[in-house]
């Protein structure tokens, strides 16, 4: 269950920056500097104005204000300017260390939410990692991180800074004229009611806005990998159109989110307006009265000047905070999100299976509907399962199950004994080696791939599963095994994709072995060598088989035929020929193309 939202903000600070506060408190220190020093403006303008009048009065001697000394006035000739130069030097040095203090404690509390993230996603159940289109999460990574980051660094940067400059200029104004400053306190915060509301219905449209950006990273995606297809179809019109779609609907929803956006400074400016327009009238009266000097009015001019950049920060903070939120409550809908596959508390963990596996009337479906209704088989250690059937009657599913990427809905799987929801996940994926239908590569050398079935694997045994696997090729490669396999393998063909994965599921010496579709994409001459080089491997394994080419499971111990998700004919070739019925019908089928 998702944690109620208004817990985002504790949940935040507490889950990833809390661990870099000494940076943060660092980066507070500054600000206050900063802040100090910005303030100090208003102090100088009222000093050099009331000296500038002494001057022109023909008076010699200037008060400063707070230290209350008179200074000659050929002394403050140098020392003003000085003092300026002074404080612009310190609030320049502070604001550079707390900017670089702030992103640090930002950036490294962002890795953090990145592992999180990314490691809730891989780790967590497979069904989330397909239900989702895949530029959703890619987009969390670059948009909703984008958005959090800005939100974190204006609150660290903006806040303490912010709120100390607005208190230093107040406290300035009060003491050069009390009923002044009251005046422009109240406008101030009736003005800023509007901005918190802008604010809070950001926060809705640029929820939407996210998840827009999310269908159209998987929008591009898909268009750039489909380019073959649509090269060959003729689709540009197509790919056109719907990527001209999408682009529109972002630029309506970016629009959406700029009006609120855009109206936070004008608002902002027509307070400013009013405040200055209200000091011109207030103490132009009271200098007329002989209440205020000019030094008060400038000072008071240059305090608002001072607070009024921090005030307009604080005003689109508020923005930006709420668009971060959005984006946090995006991420914590993910890492709260609870997987339906996990261990059990006691779970066992399985050391080496001996591979005694039974389907007992298990029960699957992805959605409403059921792809496997009450399939029952069994393998004994040792024996090779082939498993054959019409596209969709479930074969692929079964390794799903027999993986635990999903749990069964009834019935049970059980492995040397074990309900395979009693058994660790990762020490049950251990025992199992698995040649994919689309044998995925990862994009990195050749060499690595095939080290990922067993990662302290040696060179000499790298070398052994690739000639096991016939992946001769790879000696013709300028870069032999160091070639770089590219996004998914696409620097290979069907066939040596298929061949590495082989040779990474030999090296991985699993006591199981899962082969789906094993050497569908291989020519005749490599699928003799890769079929012999399995049939060795196979040898004291459990390995399953899932094949369309009926001409590659002869040998198995046993073959089911799958028809609707369950059983419809078992035994091994001979029987099964001999009786005559589906599997035999299947045989002739394809003897006869
Ligand atoms: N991730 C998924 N989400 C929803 N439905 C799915 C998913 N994977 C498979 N299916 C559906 O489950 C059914 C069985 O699919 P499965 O891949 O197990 O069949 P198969 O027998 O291996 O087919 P083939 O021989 O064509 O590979 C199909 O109807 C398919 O549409």
């Amino acid at each position: 269950m998702a944690k109620p939202k208004n817990n985002l903000l504790p949940r935040f600070a507490s889950d990833w920056m809390a661990k870099h506060w000494r940076l943060f408190a660092l980066g507070a220190l500054f600000s206050a500097i900063t802040a100090l020093a910005v303030a100090s403006y208003g102090l100088m303008v009222k000093t050099g104005l009331d000296w500038l009048s002494a001057t022109e009065h023909g008076e010699g001697v200037v008060n400063i204000p707070f230290l209350n000394i008179g200074l000659p006035s050929n002394t403050m000739m140098w020392l003003l300017p000085c003092a300026v130069i002074g404080f612009a030097t310190i609030r320049s040095v502070s604001l550079y260390i707390q900017t670089i203090l702030n992103n640090s404690a930002v950036q490294l509390g962002l890795v953090s939410i990145q592992d999180a993230l990314f490691s809730r996603l891989i780790e967590g159940d497979y069904a989330r990692l397909t239900a989702a289109a895949s530029g959703e999460f890619v987009s969390q990574f670059i948009n909703d991180m984008n958005l959090v980051r800005e939100a974190a660094l204006r609150v660290a940067t903006n806040l303490i800074k912010g709120v100390l400059t607005i208190i230093a200029c107040v406290a300035t104004m009060f003491w050069y004229d009390w009923a002044l400053a009251l005046m422009v306190l109240v406008v101030y915060p009736i003005a800023f009611a509007p901005v918190v509301q802008i604010g809070n219905r950001l926060r809705k449209v640029s929820k939407a806005a996210q998840q827009q950006t999310g269908e159209m990273t998987a929008l591009l995606n898909e268009g750039f990998q489909g380019g073959r297809t649509s090269k060959a179809f003729n689709l540009e019109d197509y790919q056109n159109a719907r990527a001209h779609a999408g682009f529109l609907e972002r630029a309506r929803l970016y629009l959406k989110v700029l009006r609120s956006k855009a109206l936070v400074d004008p608002l902002l400016e027509i307070v400013g307006g009013a405040a200055l327009a209200g000091v011109f009238a207030f103490t132009g009266w009271r200098i007329m009265n002989g209440e205020a000097t000019v030094g008060d009015f400038g000072g008071f001019i240059a305090a608002i000047g001072a607070a009024s950049p921090e005030v307009r920060a604080l005003g689109t903070l508020n923005s930006v905070a709420n668009e971060g939120l959005a984006a946090l409550e995006r991420i914590y809908a993910v890492l709260d999100a609870p997987d339906k596959v996990a261990d059990k508390p006691d779970a066992i963990e399985l050391s080496e299976s001996r591979g005694a596996i039974a389907f007992e009337g298990v029960e699957f479906g992805y959605g409403d509907q059921g792809v496997l209704n009450g399939l029952t088989f069994h393998a004994e250690p040792g024996q090779t399962i082939a498993l054959v059937g019409p596209s969709g009657a479930g074969k692929s599913t079964v390794f799903n199950l027999a993986l635990r990427l999903y749990d069964v809905s009834g019935g049970k799987i059980i492995l040397d004994g074990h309900d395979i929801r009693d058994v660790q996940r990762k020490s049950l994926r251990s025992q199992m080696s698995l040649v994919a239908q689309d044998a995925f590569l990862f994009d990195d050398t050749l060499r690595a791939n095939i080290a990922l079935g067993r990662m302290d694997a040696s060179e000499a045994e790298i070398t052994a599963a690739l000639d096991a696997a016939a992946c001769d090729f790879v000696y013709d490669l300028p870069q032999g095994l160091d070639t770089q396999a590219g996004e998914g393998g696409r620097n290979l063909s069907g066939g040596q994709r298929q061949r590495i994965a082989i040779a990474r599921a030999i090296l991985r010496d699993a006591p199981i072995l899962l082969l789906d579709e094993a050497t569908s994409a291989l020519d005749a001459s490599s699928e003799a060598k890769v079929q012999a080089a399995l049939e060795q491997l196979s040898k004291g394994r459990t390995t399953l088989i899932i094949a369309h080419r009926l001409s590659t499971v002869r040998s198995a111990d046993k073959i089911f035929v799958l028809d609707k998700g369950r059983v419809v004919e078992e035994g091994s070739h001979e029987t099964l020929m001999q009786k005559n019925a589906v599997y035999a019908d299947l045989v002739k089928l394809q003897l006869s193309e």
